[in-house]
């Protein structure tokens, strides 16, 4: 069922090429345009074909446009919001899929014209690959996708949900500072311990580069995986996300040493709690019936 006449795309990666694909696939869209800053991805993304058409300039996509999805790294997106705030058709929806949302809010607010809704979106939902290549339809069947609500119009709120719930994704709301908080909890610092810990294996001198590959367990190949993620777009999440990252990391350090403490002084009791207090979370959100989204969040999508 067809959702938006004309949606434009800005950013043609992993997140706007399954947008693409998983619009066409279940026909949510008339026509979708699309832009991105190099004429590479430009190129790439015709290949792909999840546009109908790909244009040179930003101003150029949102012409006409119901809905204008920004996806670049967070950092960039008060920058193409500034370029096409004047080509905006009066009706349309400007939403995004930035990983952090005040910031995101503070640095696109102050463009959008008048008479135009703006919707701050994020789905959770992704993978460590980036490029318009990336994208596949499937990618947000069964995930989340959180909208946040600040000042948005009832019917234009409706129709982003409905968009979101085509392409498979169940929708919730919050407002953009719990957000924040939440994702900082549930993706930002552990990213951040994954890089840290693929980091800390490369300086371990005394084993050997093959060794690390060799005999790295599950858990350390799924940190790798996840320190594989796009440097720009997580650079861009430390920085706009920092007072929540900062918040957690701070409750995370006092939990290490602790357990450090624990482990130095043999305080096996100590351990087994903790391990326990940990396991019995997991099997909570098993009963709860949410193992799926909880581990496919974390674990992302296997290609
Ligand atoms: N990758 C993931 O797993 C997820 C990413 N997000 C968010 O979605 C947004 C897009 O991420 P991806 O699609 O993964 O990124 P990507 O790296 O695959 O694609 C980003 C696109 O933005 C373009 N771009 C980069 N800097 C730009 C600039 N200064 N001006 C204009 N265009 C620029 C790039 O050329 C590329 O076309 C980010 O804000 C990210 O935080 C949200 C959920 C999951
Ligand atoms: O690949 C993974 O494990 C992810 O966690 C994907 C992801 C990355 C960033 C987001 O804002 C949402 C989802």
């Amino acid at each position: 069922m067809m959702i938006y006449e004309r949606v434009a795309l800005l950013g043609l990666g992993l997140i706007a090429s399954s947008m693409g694909h998983a619009m066409k696939a279940a026909g949510l869209a008339g026509e979708i345009t699309g832009h991105a800053r190099s004429a590479e991805t430009r190129e790439a993304a015709r290949e792909v074909g999840f546009c109908d058409r790909i244009c040179e300039t930003a101003a150029e996509a949102v012409e006409g446009a119901d809905l204008v999805v920004l996806a670049v790294p967070v950092g960039a997106m008060g920058e193409i919001a500034a370029a096409i705030a004047p080509h905006l058709k009066p009706g349309a929806t400007v939403t995004d899929v930035g990983s952090v949302k005040q910031a995101v809010i503070t640095a696109v607010g102050p463009h959008i014209p008048p008479g135009v809704c703006f919707i701050p979106g994020h789905p959770l939902a992704g993978t460590e690959h980036s490029g318009p290549r990336s994208g596949f339809a499937t990618l947000f069947h069964n995930r989340w996708c959180l909208l946040i609500d600040d000042h948005a119009e009832d019917a234009a709120m409706a129709r982003l949900r409905a968009l979101w719930e085509g392409m498979g994704a169940n929708v919730d709301v919050m407002d953009a500072a719990h957000h924040d908080l939440v994702l900082a909890v549930v993706s930002h610092t552990p990213h951040l311990i994954a890089y840290t810990m693929v980091g800390v294996a490369e300086h371990v001198r005394r084993v050997s580069d093959s060794e690390i590959i060799k005999y790295s367990a599950s858990g350390f190949r799924d940190f790798t995986r996840i320190a594989a993620s796009d440097p720009t777009m997580w650079r861009d999440i430390f920085l706009t996300n920092k007072e929540a990252v900062l918040d957690i990391l701070g409750r995370f350090s006092e939990e290490l040493f602790a357990l450090q403490r624990a482990i130095r002084t043999e305080d096996g009791e100590h351990l087994h709690d903790y391990f326990t207090r940990t396991r019995a979370i997991r099997r909570s959100i098993i009963e709860a019936g949410q193992d799926t989204s909880a581990a496919d969040f974390g674990r992302g999508v296997a290609r």
